[in-house]
């Protein structure tokens, strides 16, 4: 059996619904197995700043598929709900998500790189990450996610905050009334 982080990213539409969305699809998954989930944040956007801010969150997961398998489930959810690919890289979708870890690989085969390339500098990944496996090691950098997330600038820590907690463990807790 496989660990895996997923990102979770959305600021199109109802953001929320589609977080709840995903986090359905990813259970119906036979393959997927859902461990901890963060809490929602709203993040300011990063890289193309002309864009509605997003909510983001990260959850564990445990499957037997490879990376590339999971990454293929992923994928069809993010179709599922509403995403057009080809878009603008970086610009605005109603789904993002992104593997993060999956175990202690270090790779890049067929255009997927894990860890994810780009994780260690953003706050809208390390701070749901470390508020669900902070003690995890990033192999490329060597360094945990608690680590990484207070080395970084603080003012970029303050374009994440707290949306909507996470209560008892039970991912659709998010989304009661
Ligand atoms: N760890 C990874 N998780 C998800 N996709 C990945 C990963 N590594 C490489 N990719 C590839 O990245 C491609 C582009 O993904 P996407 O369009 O979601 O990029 P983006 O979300 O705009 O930017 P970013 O990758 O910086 O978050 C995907 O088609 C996928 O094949
Ligand atoms: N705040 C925030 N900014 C982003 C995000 C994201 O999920 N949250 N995703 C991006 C492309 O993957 C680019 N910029």
């Amino acid at each position: 059996m496989n660990t895996a982080y997923v990102a979770l990213g959305s600021n199109m539409g109802d953001r929320a619904g589609y977080l709840q969305k995903a986090l359905r699809e990813m259970s119906h998954e036979q393959a997927i197995r859902i461990g901890l989930v963060s809490s929602i944040y709203e993040t300011e956007p990063v890289g193309v700043e002309s864009q509605p801010y997003f909510l983001n969150m990260a959850i564990a997961v445990k499957t037997d598929e490879p990376a590339d398998g999971l990454l293929e489930k992923l994928q069809s959810i993010e179709l599922r709900l509403d995403r057009v690919r080809n878009k603008e890289r970086n610009g605005p979708r109603t789904m993002d998500l992104d593997i993060l870890l999956f175990n202690d690989e270090n790779m890049e085969k067929n255009g997927l790189c894990i860890p994810h390339p780009r994780m260690h500098e953003r706050a809208f990944v390390l701070v749901p990450m470390a508020e669900i496996a902070p003690r995890e090691v990033i192999p490329t950098d060597k360094q945990t996610i608690e680590h990484l997330l207070y080395s970084m600038p603080e003012r970029l820590r303050k374009e994440v905050r707290l949306w909507k907690r996470q209560g008892q463990g039970e991912e659709f807790g998010l989304f009661e009334n």
